[in-house]
């Protein structure tokens, strides 16, 4: 049977300055509806080329990215725009927040983005922004401008949360109360929920972890069950 998730054999090379550079080389992985899934790997070794393949923003050189029974990797670059619009929300290292607005008005930009939404209010209540939903991005501490973004991507409902270094520009704990609202969210609303970091010593926390290494998945690991982030300490 199909994963819901499916990353087969995908290769991605970029030509520079007459260079050709093996972002990745046949790497395979699949993930589960629902799943956390956790992917780890030193520097240059291939994540972010591979989530941005999987999120719509770049295209595979070879290979086959099918998600929830569509192959994405043969859509045209129309199919792509909406893809990227309607399934897939990402968050990033920096939140990208528009400035110039609240941060309710920030996830109900997103929200418009589908008729069937999650109402923009509550959602930031989910992600504990209750009490400042009316300031704008500079008004809030790091870790607040990333729960905003988190409840921006999942105002739309996704099909995939894909997150790129989350908390690379946070502190510790803050970062783990990310770490731990992501997780819940994965629980409570059912996001398939994929996180790309350094630090191996968040693998527990995942359902799935997928190990990347040269531009390969070299290992790919199934915790039974997964530890809750608080009881983590790296
Ligand atoms: N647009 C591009 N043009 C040329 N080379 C690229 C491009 N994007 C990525 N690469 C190269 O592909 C390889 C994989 O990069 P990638 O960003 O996917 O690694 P990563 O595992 O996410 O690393 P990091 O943890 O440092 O972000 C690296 O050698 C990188 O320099």
């Amino acid at each position: 049977m199909m994963a819901y998730i499916e990353f087969n054999q995908v290769g991605k090379q970029y030509a520079s300055e007459g260079v050709v550079i093996r972002a990745l080389e046949n790497a395979s992985f699949s993930v589960e509806k629902g799943e956390l899934a956790v992917i780890l790997g030193a520097s240059g070794a291939g994540k972010t080329t591979a989530l941005n393949i999987l999120g719509g923003m770049d295209t595979a050189t070879s290979g086959e990215v099918v998600v929830d029974g569509e192959v994405v990797s043969r859509y045209s670059d129309k199919q792509l725009v909406g893809y990227r619009r309607t399934d897939i929300g990402f968050v990033f290292q920096f939140y990208n927040l528009v400035p110039n607005l609240t941060a309710l008005e920030n996830v109900e930009l997103a929200a418009q983005i589908r008729q069937d939404s999650l109402d923009a209010s509550e959602t930031l209540d989910k992600v504990g922004l209750s009490e400042r939903k009316n300031n704008f991005p500079a008004q809030l501490s790091g870790g607040e401008q990333q729960r905003v973004s988190i409840a921006r991507a999942i105002a739309k409902k996704p099909k995939l949360l894909l997150c790129d270094e989350p908390t690379g520009a946070l502190d510790y704990n803050t970062g783990k109360q990310i770490l731990q609202l992501l997780q819940d969210m994965c629980r409570r609303e059912k996001i398939t929920v994929l996180i790309i970091t350094h630090n191996s010593a968040l693998a527990p926390m995942a359902d799935k972890v997928i190990h990347f290494k040269n531009g390969q998945v070299v290992k790919m690991v199934h915790n039974e069950q997964p530890t809750p982030v608080e009881q983590i300490e790296w």
